[in-house]
């Protein structure tokens, strides 16, 4: 059973673009990972937690999933929903709902592991305080 809007901490609007509608008339499964990155990297690039050009720290992707509901297409307005759904030393599960239009039931539900590395080495790096407290708020 899709969840609703209430089941996620926060709300972000995402305009959809022409090009993401494929040969059948609606977002291509690939559109879904991108919305994901882009929801949860504004946010933390937003709240001031990762700057991916000069940070110490970046986070990479270890794991990602969706499920797919129902179709979501250009121009609708997708909204995603964010929550964590866990927060261990290096690493933080993000779990993603997209809502069509005014829907309340997610057309999709997305999940993806980021690993917080040091940008040099790549090797994993306890997350920082000031990115855990914006992770906290998300849980
Ligand atoms: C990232 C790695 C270097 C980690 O290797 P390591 O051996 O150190 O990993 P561990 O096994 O010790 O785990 C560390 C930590 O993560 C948890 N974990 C690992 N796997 C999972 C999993 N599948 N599910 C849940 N949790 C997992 C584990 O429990 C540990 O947790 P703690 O919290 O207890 O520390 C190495 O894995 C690696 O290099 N992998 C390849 C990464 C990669 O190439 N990814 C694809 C491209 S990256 C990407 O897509 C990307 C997306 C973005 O949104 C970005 C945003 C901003 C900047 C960059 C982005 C980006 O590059």
């Amino acid at each position: 059973m899709p969840e609703t809007r209430a089941d996620y901490r926060l709300l972000r609007d995402m305009p959809t673009r022409w090009f993401d509608n494929d040969i059948y008339g609606h977002l291509n499964n690939t559109v879904h990972y991108q919305l994901f990155d882009t929801a949860v990297n504004a946010h933390l690039v937003e709240t001031g937690v990762l700057d991916p050009h000069t940070g110490d720290t970046v986070f990479l992707v270890v794991e990602s999933g969706c499920r797919y509901f129902a179709p979501l297409s250009f121009p609708e307005v997708v909204t995603a929903g964010l929550r964590v759904a866990h927060l261990g030393r290096s690493s933080v599960r993000y779990e993603i709902g997209l809502f069509g239009g005014e829907a309340d039931t997610a057309a999709a539900e997305g999940f993806f592991v980021h690993v917080n590395v040091d940008r040099q080495t790549r090797k994993k790096a306890p997350i920082p305080d000031a990115a855990r407290d914006v992770l906290e708020a998300l849980r």
